[in-house]
């Protein structure tokens, strides 16, 4: 017998279905203001399931503040104002019923700097299940374990989950934070330059670890690095003053870009 297709849990409600087996992420004619100034100019993109997307661009280009929309990070700076459709699984997350707490559960996030809470290494990657007041011990237990072998941190970590997260080297605190971010269950993982603050040996485990999530994820990642960009990503989008300039599959944008200005940007000629 098939097995019934799981609706996702936000926003039932304003399901679009031509939309939602197309697509993960579609944006339509995407405007973002911080008071007066436009720093994203009218974006359209759509992002395939189990892809990992990258953003390059120089700094100030706008990858950030487009990246913080698919999860209403915005939201928390008071100047910011937005127009156009963000839609995950056909679901347009800007509409007004949209429980955002469910949303980031849908849509988790790794930031530049880890940034474990002062608490153990369990309680760390609990945290979120603890939050939606799960109580059950062995189904913690387990989704902790899940998560902390899915981060590639398990066996580092098994015999010291009492121990403080803060204690953790740089790349180990960041695979925490991976395990913490998939302990919830996300369907996709937003990445904002995730291993600028790591030596290259943690770098390399992180970039290994995002080729393994994306059989399970939808990972979109704002890199700087070039090399990086090229070896995680299917594909590739060239952001320039709040534009995009250019998105196509990686292979081509670093081979064989359209548009003189992603081939300038990539050949290190600006920015
Ligand atoms: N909270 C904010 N308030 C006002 N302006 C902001 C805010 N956040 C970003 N900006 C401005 O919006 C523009 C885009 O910033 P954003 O951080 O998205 O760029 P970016 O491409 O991610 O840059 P970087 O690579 O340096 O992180 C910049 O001009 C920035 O100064």
């Amino acid at each position: 017998m098939e097995k019934p297709i799981k609706e996702p849990k936000i926003l039932d409600s304003v399901i679009d279905t031509s939309l939602k087996k197309t697509h993960k992420i579609a944006v339509n004619g995407a405007k973002v203001w911080y008071g007066d100034f436009e720093a994203i100019k009218g974006i359209d993109m759509t992002i395939k399931a189990n892809t990992v997307t990258a953003f390059i661009g120089p700094s100030g280009c706008g990858k950030s503040t487009f990246l913080r929309l698919f999860n209403r990070m915005n939201d928390y700076v008071d100047s910011f104002r937005m127009e156009g459709k963000i839609k995950i699984d056909g679901n347009n997350i800007y509409k007004k019923k949209v429980n955002v707490e469910e949303l980031r559960k849908e849509v988790g996030m790794v930031f530049q700097k880890p940034n474990p809470f002062p608490k153990s290494i369990f309680e760390n990657v609990a945290y979120g299940l603890k939050i939606q007041g799960i109580k059950d011990k062995k189904f913690i237990n387990d989704r902790v374990e899940k998560a902390l072998r899915q981060a590639d941190l398990w066996d580092e970590v098994k015999n010291d989950l009492k121990k403080s997260g803060l204690a953790l080297s740089g790349g180990q605190q960041q695979r925490l934070c991976i395990a913490r971010t998939l302990a919830v269950e996300p369907s996709i993982i937003l990445m904002d330059e995730p291993t600028s603050a790591l030596d290259p040996i943690s770098t390399a485990k992180i970039e290994q670890l995002i080729f393994e999530l994306k059989k399970k994820y939808t990972i979109v990642i704002v890199t700087h690095n070039m090399q990086q960009a090229s070896r995680i990503s299917d594909y590739t989008a060239f952001f320039y003053m709040g534009e995009l300039i250019e998105y196509d599959k990686t292979k081509i944008i670093f081979t064989n870009p359209s548009i003189k200005q992603t081939e300038n940007y990539i050949t290190g000629r600006f920015g």
